[in-house]
């Protein structure tokens, strides 16, 4: 219980995060003209260590060059345990374009992490007269991330997304699994002969959306590393929405379309939706704070999660 209302998170569409190699460049224009909502153009672990300066300047020249048409447009840059971060904040920050719209930390492991990062920002964005901020988005991907995850969402106002990084979150857990997200063939139940199988992510997940709706940042999934398995993507994603999550990532293009599919509330829901907040007005107008519509118990609460979805519809209607 809290007399504090929950704050709202950004209000634009992170259904999908597709990511791209900087030392890629030749798949910059194809990104741009995808249907992700957000563009992670990555200078982390997806780009060797001999390209990270020459991945840096592709990025640079692609922010100015590309039309990237409405869509965030976002940079994972090293991390703090690299002797690449600085450059990239500071290159990126001097150099790149307004188009920029956020600089993603990955390997966050303390709200200090994103202080040092966010003091940084803020003096070359001062220095250079850059006249919008910069936002962060973090990836939570190791067992000092997850420990730490609510000061984590709390550290900057820069913050509007934070999702999970599965591999090397199971890396840094001592997971033994070397699968990217989804069904891990060894975490099951047995019961009567029979195996059922639990989800290993769902802890973490659950950690990530109560951080973030507790401070207004948007919780994103990270990568479902099996790009020909498209079922096994979608049952991610469902889960991962039905727990509170906005979106996924893409690390292929084959993804968008999937994320972009579980991410938007169907008609169907909407329409629900939309007849349980009729119900409810009639009910209040009778005086009554609770009724029944198809069967089932609606009340006040019932008006609230009709809202998320009728709210997530709409403004995906207005972002699109
Ligand atoms: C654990 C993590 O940190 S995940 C985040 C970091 N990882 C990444 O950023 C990896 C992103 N993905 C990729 O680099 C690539 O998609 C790969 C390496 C997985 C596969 O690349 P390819 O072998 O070229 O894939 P494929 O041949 O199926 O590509 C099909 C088409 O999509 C294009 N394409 C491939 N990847 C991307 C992408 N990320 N964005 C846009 N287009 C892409 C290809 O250029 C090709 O286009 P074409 O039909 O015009 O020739
Ligand atoms: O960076 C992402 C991950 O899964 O690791
Ligand atoms: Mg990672």
């Amino acid at each position: 219980m809290s007399f504090r209302i929950q704050p709202q998170p950004p209000a634009r569409p992170n259904r999908c995060q597709l990511f791209g190699p900087g030392s890629r460049p030749a798949i910059f224009e194809k990104m741009a003209s995808s249907a992700a909502d957000v563009i992670n153009l990555d200078l982390e672990d997806s780009v060797s260590p001999g390209d990270k300066d020459s991945a840096r300047a592709n990025i640079i020249q692609a922010i100015g060059d590309i039309d990237w048409g409405r869509k965030t447009l976002s940079v994972r840059i090293n991390g703090l345990d690299t002797p690449y971060w600085y450059r990239d904040v500071v290159d990126l920050l001097e150099q790149a374009g307004d188009q920029l719209d956020q600089i993603m930390i990955p390997k966050v492991g303390c709200a200090a992490d994103i202080y040092a990062v966010d003091a940084l920002v803020t003096a070359v964005e001062a220095a250079k007269g850059r006249g919008r901020k910069i936002a962060f988005e973090v990836i939570i991907e190791s067992a000092a991330g997850i420990a730490h995850v609510e000061e984590i969402a709390a550290a900057s106002p820069r913050l509007e997304a934070m999702s999970l990084g599965a591999a090397d979150f199971a890396a840094s857990m001592g997971m033994a699994t070397t699968g990217i997200g989804g069904t891990q063939e060894n975490y099951y139940m047995l019961h009567e002969g029979q195996k059922h199988w639990s989800d290993p992510w769902h802890w973490a997940q659950a950690a990530i959306v109560a951080a973030c709706r507790t401070h207004g940042v948007l919780p994103v999934d990270g990568p479902f590393g099996d790009f020909s398995d498209d079922e096994g993507f979608r049952a991610q994603a469902l889960r991962s929405a039905t727990l509170g999550m906005v979106g996924k990532w893409a690390i292929h293009p084959k993804q968008v379309t999937l994320a972009n599919e579980v991410f938007t509330p169907s008609e169907a829901a909407v329409a629900e939706a939309r007849e349980i907040l009729a119900a409810m007005e009639e009910a209040k107008a009778k005086g009554e704070g609770a009724t029944v519509y198809k069967g089932r118990l609606v009340d006040i609460a019932s008006i609230k999660q009709a809202e998320v979805i009728v709210r997530q519809s709409e403004m995906i209607a207005g972002g699109t």
